[in-house]
């Protein structure tokens, strides 16, 4: 299947042939176990970094690597075609933890902070949802009262990616009023006395993903650490959303590319009735459609990168990209696990994971219900 478009120039494609060959080499063979022990080793992500995968996309002086948003699609893409959605997003997490520091942190922060995360020797997260709700970020309750030099932040988190092992997290938290007018960015050091934390892993899928509870009990926190001005967190927060859910997107298409490659090559082998299984007219019909449902999801986000590189910030477009792809992988996942028959409901194939994966995409970074609604509102609906 191809994954050119006029878009990508031949770097673009040089970067994509050698994510490729790391993800054969270094992910591919691993990654079923790894995700039944719920866990990977953690030089993963020095791996990961010296091949220019966790720089890409942040500056230079911090120790990352220029780039524009098809390099970011290429990496988020290749890491998907492992089948693998847990190890994807804590492999990534800094692609939601960091960019708020680079964007408002004081440059003594991003000096301390970046090189270590993009050198893959630290980890990054970001840390919104609470246990009394995600969707609804202007409700959120985790305070953040000064004291001198220091914020004293007290509340929990949940369901935040790399939660166990990141060592520097970005927190939003309640210096002021109710709503959004009150929120802000901190970031808070793993080692903070008071701060503890959980691990969720009994999931439907992302087994090895990193998911844990965050305890903040009268952590002081310097004042320092605080991104751009108290009380305009939302604003930051809602544009790194924008991010996250184009690489989210991005993500879910490379999955049903994993899930159409698969089941692809098990068509071809597997005889039924005196013929392989894709000279079945149903059976063609459906990679058929598999197959225009990929490529019309890359086509929007390709489309929506190519904008966005460009200046805009097509937020509606973005939430609905979300939503299409989501729906792009489940569409693939259902017909492929389907297609595979019992072998399919094993153990064992990429589909089946992908498979136990796609709920997840349709409810973290936005559920689909919110991105419906955000987008009919931003259209004026
Ligand atoms: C959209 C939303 C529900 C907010 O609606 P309200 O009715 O409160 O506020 P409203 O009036 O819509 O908005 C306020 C201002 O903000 C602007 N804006 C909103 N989105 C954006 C945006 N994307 N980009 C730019 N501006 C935005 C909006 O225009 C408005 O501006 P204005 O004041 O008019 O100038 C927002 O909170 C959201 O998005 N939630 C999803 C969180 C969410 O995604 N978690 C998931 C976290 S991940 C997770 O939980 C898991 C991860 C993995 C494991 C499973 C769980």
């Amino acid at each position: 299947m191809t994954t050119s478009s006029p878009f990508y120039t031949a770097e673009h494609e040089a970067f994509r042939d050698s994510v490729r060959a790391f993800v054969r080499k270094e992910i591919e063979p691993f990654v079923t176990e790894w995700d039944e022990a719920g866990t990977f080793p953690r030089e993963l992500y020095k791996k990961a970094a010296d091949i220019g995968l966790i720089p890409l996309g942040y500056p230079e002086e911090y120790g990352g690597i220029e780039a524009d948003l098809f390099y970011m699609i290429i990496a988020a893409q290749e890491l998907a075609m492992a089948g693998c959605g847990g190890l994807s997003a804590s492999l990534m997490s800094h692609g939601i933890g960091s960019p708020p520091i680079v964007k408002y942190g004081s440059e003594a922060l991003k000096q301390r902070v970046l090189p270590p995360i993009y050198a893959g020797e630290a980890i990054s997260a970001l840390a919104i949802t609470e246990p009394g709700g995600g969707s609804d970020v202007a409700a959120l309750k985790t305070t953040a009262k000064r004291d001198g030099d220091h914020y004293i932040v007290n509340g929990s988190k949940t369901f935040i990616t790399s939660g166990m092992r990141a060592d520097t997290y970005t927190v939003a938290v309640r210096t002021g009023e109710a709503g959004h007018k009150g929120i802000s960015l901190l970031v808070i050091d793993r080692d903070t006395p008071g701060f503890t934390r959980t691990p969720l892993d009994r999931k439907m899928g992302w087994w090895c993903s990193d998911t844990a509870t965050l305890y903040f009990d009268d952590c002081r926190v310097p004042a320092g650490n605080l991104l751009g001005e108290e009380n305009q967190g939302s604003k930051m927060i809602m544009n790194n959303f924008n991010f996250e859910r184009i690489f989210m997107a991005a993500g879910c298409i490379g999955f049903a590319r994993a899930c159409y490659e698969e089941v692809v090559d098990y068509a071809r082998q597997r005889q039924t009735f005196g013929k392989s299984l894709i000279e079945h007219q149903v059976v063609r019909h459906k990679l058929a459609d598999m197959y225009m449902k990929i490529e019309a999801s890359q086509a929007y986000l390709e489309k929506l990168a190519w904008r966005i590189d460009h200046g805009d910030n097509p937020v509606a477009d973005v939430c609905l990209l979300k939503n299409q792809s989501t729906l792009t992988m489940e569409y693939c996942a259902r017909e492929a696990v389907q297609t595979l028959g019992g072998a399919g409901y094993l153990r064992g194939p990429k589909s089946e994971r992908i498979y136990r994966e796609v709920r997840v995409n349709a409810i973290g970074g936005g559920a689909e219900e919110i991105m419906r609604d955000l987008a009919s509102r931003q259209l004026g609906l």
